[in-house]
């Protein structure tokens, strides 16, 4: 590990405000990240939030505008991609259809002039470690979709490289396979020790698999933190909105009652305070779909009245479709029970308070 200039240990990866504009496009703006070496982190955002132009960035298949990028504490700013050490793996993961396994996996390293006996040595290592025996001298289209994501991985492994760069490299393949690959990766990762960046849209794979999650939003960091953190406690209205899935009520806070009041239901709950008030007492509530309380209404208990509109299964979980009396649809999530509450039963719908995020409106 390096010393920085102050002679403490310098990140393994620091990306150090980065900016990168496209003509009028400003794709990404002052954006820092540090890696540490044995992290999972996924950028996670919505389409067009600036995450390929990050990887592209750190792989050095492009250049930012601003800011600096060190490995190690070595500034690679203005080194070519082949310099870097880098891995990657990509949504089209196109291994070469007219090449065996061991072809496609030895490519990137006879691509540097690797002499023989390391070539076979990391074929070897790849073999092993992504438990590809008995294919390697198979042509891609007779191996399975998770055995082609495997061999994609190894292609993006086989140089040892300082980290390793994934762009939605599951996005083709189906749920059940995509989840099993989420698992796999993961362990690859802790495996080697190495950092793996994870570019994805998809929220659940972000949380599914990282240590921290940075949440790009218009080309700007929203929040960076361990994905926990993030999903209970998100930092501001777009990652309440973005990651798990949540319901958003308009209130409005009374500092005087300590409570928020949500007009639209004839509902309050009581709420200590909402940072950055600024005078503005209009909040917006966000609760998670799954943290909602379910009461029959005849309980007598505070809530939003509503009737159970459609029921859907969803392996252990149900998921109750809720039509208020202000005519709004809510869903809300409960673990499975003997038998799903049936259509058209009334509730009342609540949360406890300390599982709800409130944010001052128009932020
Ligand atoms: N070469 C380019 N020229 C002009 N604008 C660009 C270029 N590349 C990207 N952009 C713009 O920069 C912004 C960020 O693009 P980027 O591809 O990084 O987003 P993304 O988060 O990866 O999206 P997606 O999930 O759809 O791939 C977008 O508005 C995009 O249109």
């Amino acid at each position: 590990m390096n010393q920085s200039q102050n002679g403490a240990e310098a990140p393994y990866i620091r990306i150090a405000n980065i900016s990168r504009q496209y003509g009028q496009v400003r794709a990404l703006h002052d954006l820092s990240i540090d890696i540490d070496k044995h992290e999972f982190i996924a950028i996670l955002g919505p389409s067009g939030s600036g995450k390929s132009t990050l990887l592209r960035l750190i792989a050095g298949l492009d250049r930012p505008t601003a800011g600096r990028i060190f490995f190690d504490g070595v500034d690679v700013t203005d080194l070519p991609p082949h310099k870097r050490g880098i891995g990657m793996v990509f949504q089209e993961f196109l291994l070469f259809p007219h090449r065996t396994v061991r072809e496609n996996l030895a490519f990137p390293l006879r691509m540097t002039n690797q002499p023989p006996q390391m070539i076979l040595e990391r074929l070897d290592w790849a073999e092993a470690i992504l438990s590809l025996n008995g294919l390697m001298d198979r042509y891609p289209n007779q191996l399975s979709g998770g055995q082609q994501q495997r061999v994609a991985l190894g292609r993006g492994l086989v140089t040892h490289p300082t980290l390793l760069l994934l762009d939605e490299p599951l996005a083709n393949l189906d749920r059940e396979l995509r989840n099993e690959m989420e698992v796999e990766i993961r362990r690859y990762q802790k495996q080697l020790g190495i950092p793996f960046v994870y570019v994805t849209h998809n929220q659940e794979e972000a949380l599914s698999m990282s240590d921290r999650v940075a949440v790009i939003n218009g080309g700007k960091l929203e929040a960076l933190g361990e994905r926990q953190l993030i999903y209970d406690h998100p930092p501001t209205p777009f990652v309440a909105r973005f990651v798990g899935k949540s319901t958003r009520f308009d209130g409005a806070f009374d500092a005087a009652s300590k409570k928020v009041d949500l007009q639209r239901y004839n509902y309050s709950f009581p709420y200590e305070e909402v940072a950055e008030r600024k005078g503005n007492a209009r909040v917006e509530v966000f609760v998670k779909n799954e943290r909602f309380e379910l009461l029959p209404s005849r309980s007598g208990s505070a809530g939003i009245p509503c009737t159970v509109a459609d029921v859907v299964l969803r392996g252990p979980f149900v998921e109750y479709i809720l039509e208020t009396e202000a005519d709004e649809r809510i869903i809300a999530v409960q673990p499975k029970r003997e038998e799903p509450l049936a259509l058209g039963t009334k509730l009342s719908l609540s949360w406890n308070p300390s599982q709800c995020h409130v944010f001052p409106a128009g932020r």
